[in-house]
């Protein structure tokens, strides 16, 4: 797949002016994200990022810029590429592709049972280990995997999003080939007392934040994403016609979060890895294994309890338990990366270079699927509102919707 990547295409200096904002297609604690349309009409997806909004707190802006960073070196069919940047004393806004289908959790509740075919699974997951397999070879842990943040492209091939949580690692050094053989090491004792871990200092960015003002988190499904990260107080809900909730935590969704970094062990990419075990399972199964009634019933269930399988085993099964392995370096992947994983049996008779060549995916978005159901859609008379206008009026808002009658200003 890597051979399908190139430098990523510059990007431009957008011009506020020439921009129309057409509807809102998500919210998530960083920032709200916008279909658009420039003087050309070609739709793409705006992500802003208000400077001066009582998210300043969750440091949205470093995330903004480093979220920018990460997509300006991007360059791969699954990945989304950086098309274009804006900076005014309030804003931080950057241009992405626009998805038209939506994300996967959005797909998954609008099949009859809630759940993939082990086929469907099979199309999303190789995509997915590919994007996944190009960003760790640039040293970047995702660490954000979850349905809501894989989106639907056009062509029905998937691309990731939201990639403020991601962090640059020591990539891992390739496995010898001719190992030299030393005396074996007696493993520490467990009782004497062992020098503080490195890793532990990672914790210090965990830390939950509860906004006080109970934001709008809607996405265009009319459902709440999870909250990412430290940030993270608004349940994860499901579409209206269930009651279930999901709660989000301080790194990522709780349900993702991967045994080592529940125990402050620290984390390498293989939190990448355990996290596909967690969102193929809960493709399969329409819930995901650990889930408990509070976050520490959540948290015990990750670090003790072995997921639960119903009916036959098959090899889906079988990579499922081996990619939620507890102890990371016994992982799936952990040694090897992808490569690892794609050898898996589940995976047999795929054809990685020719993912992108497939015509036919699962589910090809039909004109402007799922745009009837974003939060807000801006009527006719009111395309062409401008940024600050619609924050302006967000925050003066009672209902804390954008108003349709705003009188339009220049930006
Ligand atoms: N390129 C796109 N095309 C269509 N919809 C998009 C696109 N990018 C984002 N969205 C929508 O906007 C939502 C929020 O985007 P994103 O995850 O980037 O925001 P965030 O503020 O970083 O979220 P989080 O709370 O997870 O940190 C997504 O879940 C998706 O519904």
């Amino acid at each position: 797949m890597d051979s399908a990547t190139t430098a990523p295409p510059p990007s431009q200096e957008l011009d506020l002016d020439n921009l129309k904002l057409l509807k809102v297609l998500g919210k998530g604690a960083m920032g709200t994200v916008f279909l658009v349309q420039d003087t050309t009409n070609t739709p793409f997806a705006l992500k802003v990022v208000d400077k001066t909004c009582v998210h300043a707190k969750l440091d949205a802006e470093r995330r903004a810029r480093w979220e920018i960073q990460v997509l300006s070196t991007l360059s791969h069919p699954f990945l989304p590429s950086l098309m274009g940047t804006l900076e005014s004393p309030q804003f931080l806004a950057w241009a992405l592709p626009y998805c038209p289908g939506g994300d996967l959790n959005f797909l998954r509740y609008r099949q009859t049972d809630r759940s993939f075919s082990p086929a469907v699974i099979r199309f999303y997951v190789a995509e997915i280990l590919c994007a996944l397999d190009h960003l760790h070879s640039m040293g970047i842990a995702y660490r954000d995997l979850k349905p809501e943040n894989v989106l639907v492209q056009n062509t029905g091939h998937v691309t990731l999003t939201d990639f403020d949580l991601s962090r640059k690692l020591n990539p891992k050094p390739k496995p010898n080939p001719n190992p030299v053989i030393v005396p074996s090491i007696p493993l520490p004792n467990s009782n004497v007392p062992q020098p503080r871990r490195k890793h532990r200092r990672n914790l210090s960015r965990w830390i939950s934040f509860f906004p006080p003002d109970g934001t709008n988190n809607n996405n265009k499904n009319g459902l709440k994403k999870a909250k990412s990260a430290q940030v993270s107080p608004v349940s994860r809900r499901k579409p209206s016609f269930s009651s279930g909730e999901r709660s989000n935590s301080f790194v990522g969704t709780e349900e993702y979060v991967s045994p080592e970094v529940v125990r402050g062990d620290g984390h390498e990419f293989a939190v990448d890895w355990w996290a596909l075990g967690i969102l193929i399972y809960e493709m399969l199964y329409g819930k995901t294994p650990f889930k408990g009634r509070n976050r520490k019933e959540t948290f015990r269930n990750v670090i003790m309890k072995p997921p639960e399988f119903v009916g036959k085993r098959t090899a889906l099964t079988n990579l499922i338990e081996r990619l939620l392995e507890k102890d990371p370096t016994k992982r799936l992947g952990y040694t090897r990366g992808a490569a690892e994983i794609k050898e898996h049996e589940f995976f047999r008779g795929v054809q990685w270079e020719l993912l992108t060549e497939v015509v036919r995916p699962p589910f090809i978005p039909s004109g402007d699927d799922g745009a009837g159901e974003m939060t807000e859609r801006f009527s006719d008379r009111n395309c062409g509102v401008n940024i600050r206008d619609y924050f302006q009026n967000l925050k003066s808002s009672p209902s804390g919707r954008f108003e349709k009658n705003v009188s339009l200003r220049e930006f």
